[in-house]
């Protein structure tokens, strides 16, 4: 897809969001914008959506190249890894790339990692060897620190895909590649040697870019959103002479609120809760003589 040669169908006015077109991070991000508002219609191989309701102009890009195309301007926000966040800045230092906020999904380290039978087990060992990876920037960065104690050259190779074949082709001594759950790394017989950075999904933004009330419009949306799926909305009746041990459970985002019920010593309470606290906060709240407990998903929040 050419940005040059959309450029006509795109409305001049409209603020462009980079998002990834495919992979790990394409469905959550999907499900991010939904909660956010920003609804759109993307036909079948279209990397280009127009939003409804609001000036807003996604472009369906690769997740590597997203930080790029937001430090040079060519889209004004993006949805990224603060991994490719962090090689695209350790390759262009000069970028115009803002971080505004961690999505909380995609997480994710980069790591050092050398096949099990070779035991190694210090990164040093390894200074001097072919290390093959994806982010080339983020690894050369993290061996001139070791070869400049050891006084080898590390010889870093770039490969866009299925690193961790790469000791077993005979191609490399290590690799530097992305691990959750470990996997797909014991699947090729290689064990983490150190970690090189951790990483999430995260908004970013060019703060050249010339939509700075859009820009802080999205930003407050998908906060909002991010804060609806972290928490849930409990409400409970409770004596009043219990109050203070139930509050002492409920404490709320800021505080509760407590209002009368028309039976006499009985109030109503409501309150924020962590999502993954909350059936926990359930458990305690009923030992505690609540009664009436229930819980509710908050489907978006501006605090
Ligand atoms: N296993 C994983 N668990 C969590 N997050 C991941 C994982 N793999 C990748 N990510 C995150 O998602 C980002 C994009 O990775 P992904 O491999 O989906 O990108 P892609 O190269 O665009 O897709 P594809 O590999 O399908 O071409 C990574 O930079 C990282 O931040
Ligand atoms: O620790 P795990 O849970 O196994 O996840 C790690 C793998 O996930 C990513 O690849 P992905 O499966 O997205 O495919 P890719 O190799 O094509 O990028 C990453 O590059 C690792 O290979």
């Amino acid at each position: 897809m050419s940005l040059t040669s959309n450029a006509g169908t795109l409305k001049p006015a409209n603020i462009l969001i980079g998002v990834p077109k495919k992979g790990r991070l394409n469905e959550k991000v999907s499900k991010l914008l939904d909660g956010a508002g920003l609804e759109y219609r993307r036909p079948d191989r279209v990397d280009v959506a127009v939003c409804t309701g609001l000036p807003v102009t996604l472009v369906f890009l690769p997740a590597a190249d997203i930080a790029a195309y937001v430090g040079e301007g060519n889209v004004d926000m993006g949805i990224t890894g603060q991994d490719i966040l962090q090689e695209t800045l350790s390759e262009s230092p000069d970028a115009h790339i803002t971080e505004l906020l961690e999505l909380g999904f995609g997480k994710c380290s980069l790591s050092l990692q050398a096949p099990v039978k070779d035991k190694i087990s210090n990164a040093k060992e390894l200074s001097g060897c072919r290390i093959v990876t994806s982010f080339p920037a983020l690894t050369r960065a993290f061996f001139d620190k070791l070869d400049a104690e050891t006084g080898r050259h590390t010889k870093v190779r770039t490969v866009s895909g299925s690193v961790e074949a790469a000791c077993g082709l005979g191609l490399a001594d290590a690799v530097v590649d992305l691990v959750e759950t470990g996997t797909t790394m014991r699947a090729a017989g290689l064990d983490v040697v150190a970690e090189v950075m951790v990483s999430q999904a995260v908004l970013i933004a060019n703060p050249n870019s010339s939509h700075q009330d859009l820009i802080a419009l999205i930003l407050k949306r998908i906060e909002g959103y991010i804060t609806a799926t972290q928490y849930m909305m409990i409400s409970y009746n409770v004596r009043r002479e219990s109050l203070g041990n139930t509050l002492a459970i409920t404490p709320g985002k800021r505080s509760p609120t407590v209002s009368t019920l028309e039976e006499d010593g009985w109030v109503a309470v409501q309150a924020l809760v962590r999502r993954k606290e909350s059936n926990v906060k359930m458990d305690q709240l009923h030992d505690a003589g609540a009664t009436d407990i229930l819980l509710f998903p908050i489907s978006n929040s501006r605090m």
